[in-house]
């Protein structure tokens, strides 16, 4: 697909009140793993690098919280403007920064394209945005739609069912839409108030007023919004699977400890991608430096030592300043060998204490930190456990659990 050539910004609507949701707080500040939805939906956008102005408009009482948010993540290319009592209220002032002088917004230059999302969908990618704006270019609007799931029907005054829909010749109109920026603007400047109260839909304003005819554009089914609670349950199972899906296994070039980072490495590839690396951590790895820059958010540090403070700590540093625990909670598995005849329980209770502290200041810094006990007779019993060990890995990386952390769990 070639390469936007217009100048677009996106208009997110955050001002409603999640009454469906319930709850005292509106679902867009909900925290998933920790961060309000509404900051996934900035992030969004914003790792887009040829959209320029986010405008996120929330409700006058979220104001402050929604900058301090912005504040927090570090967001950039984000305005925050006032809403109003409906969503095509809430949306139309964000639009107005653009072609309006307002008393508290600067003037932003105006867009060629606008993209309007529902800030409380999570989970919209590049693809997806890039579609709706080349079409938006060439048709004026357009907009994401999905097969209906379920058939509509009409019911009559004596709530009997009146008439059925041909469910195939219909579908759900979801989020992101793009449009080009004079149509909608137009079309909301000519809204009665009706209009402005009751109507849901963007693009039915761009035909109702500006005879546009959107284009609709196939979404994918992760573009839903969050409506019910049971949706941020959902979500929340989609970003800590998102964020499973990658490990690093770090070693020292201990032979016995690579040997164990070798079968963890064989026994958890089948499940997730698996970087190992060999190193020592003092040496500042530009190998590890390259993994801190991707997506990885999980990482098995193997040890024999006791318990590796200096190592551990640098490891942490170097997380902490790649940024990488800014956005999503970081695993950090430290895993401690114990290969001897001797099968006595090798770890004191001033070590579990030891960890258990370290892992409640870490945590503070988004850092996941749990201990991992290796511990076998001889090197022939030593798949099993290995075995054991990968399970374990997975069920801390897929559950990422803050209330376990600084726990040893013995493989
Ligand atoms: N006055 C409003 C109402 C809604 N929205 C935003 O429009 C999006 C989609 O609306 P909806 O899911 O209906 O959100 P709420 O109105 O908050 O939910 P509910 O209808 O359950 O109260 C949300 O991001 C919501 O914050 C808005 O900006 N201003
Ligand atoms: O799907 C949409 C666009 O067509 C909107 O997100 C939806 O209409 C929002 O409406 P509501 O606030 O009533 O859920």
């Amino acid at each position: 697909m070639e390469p936007v050539s217009a100048a677009v910004s996106a208009v997110l609507p955050a001002g409603g009140s999640g009454e469906r949701l319930g709850g005292a707080t509106p679902k867009q500040f909900c925290g998933l793993q920790g961060r309000p939805l509404v900051s996934y939906a900035v992030r969004a956008m914003e790792r887009v690098s040829w959209i320029s102005d986010i405008i996120v408009v929330v409700s006058p009482e979220n104001i402050e919280t929604m900058k301090s948010i912005i504040e927090k993540y570090g967001h950039k290319r984000v305005t925050v403007v006032k809403g109003g009592i409906t969503r095509h209220r809430s949306i139309f002032n964000g639009l107005k920064v653009f072609a309006e002088n307002q008393s508290s917004n600067r003037l932003l230059q105006k867009p060629e394209v606008v993209i309007i999302h529902d800030a409380v969908r999570p989970f919209v990618e590049e693809d997806i945005l890039l579609k709706v704006v080349t079409a938006a270019k060439d048709h004026g609007a357009a907009g994401a739609i999905r097969p209906l799931v379920s058939t509509v029907i009409a019911s009559g005054e004596d709530g009997c069912l009146d008439h059925s829909l041909e469910r195939a010749r219909y579908r759900a109109s979801e989020m992101p839409q793009a449009f080009l920026f004079d149509i909608i603007y137009q079309a909301y400047q000519q809204c009665t108030d009706h209009d402005l109260d009751y109507g849901t839909e963007c693009l039915h304003l761009a035909l109702k007023y500006c005879k546009t005819n959107a284009k609709l554009v196939e979404g994918t089914a992760d573009l839903w919004k969050v409506t019910y609670k049971r949706d941020l349950y959902a979500a929340e199972s989609i970003i800590k699977d998102n964020l499973s899906q990658q490990i690093c296994i770090i070693t020292d070039l201990k032979e016995a400890v690579a040997q164990v980072g070798f079968l963890l490495h064989e026994s958890l590839k089948s499940q997730v991608k698996v970087e190992a690396i060999s190193i020592s951590l003092s040496k500042n790895d530009s190998h590890l430096q390259n993994i801190f820059s991707g997506e990885c958010y999980n990482f098995l540090c193997i040890n024999d030592k006791e318990y590796a403070t200096e190592e551990i700590q640098q490891l942490v540093d170097m997380l902490e300043k790649s940024n990488i625990p800014l956005l999503y909670p970081v695993v950090l598995i430290l895993v401690h060998l114990s290969i001897s005849e001797n099968i006595s329980f090798s770890i004191g209770l001033e070590e579990l204490t030891k960890i258990k502290k370290f892992a409640r200041e870490v945590k503070k810094k988004n850092i996941l930190v749990y201990g991992l006990l290796i511990q076998c007779k001889d090197h022939f019993s030593l798949q099993e456990t290995v075995n054991s060990a990968a399970a374990l890995t997975m069920a801390l990386i897929k559950d990422r659990n803050p209330e376990l952390i600084g726990q040893l769990l013995v493989a």
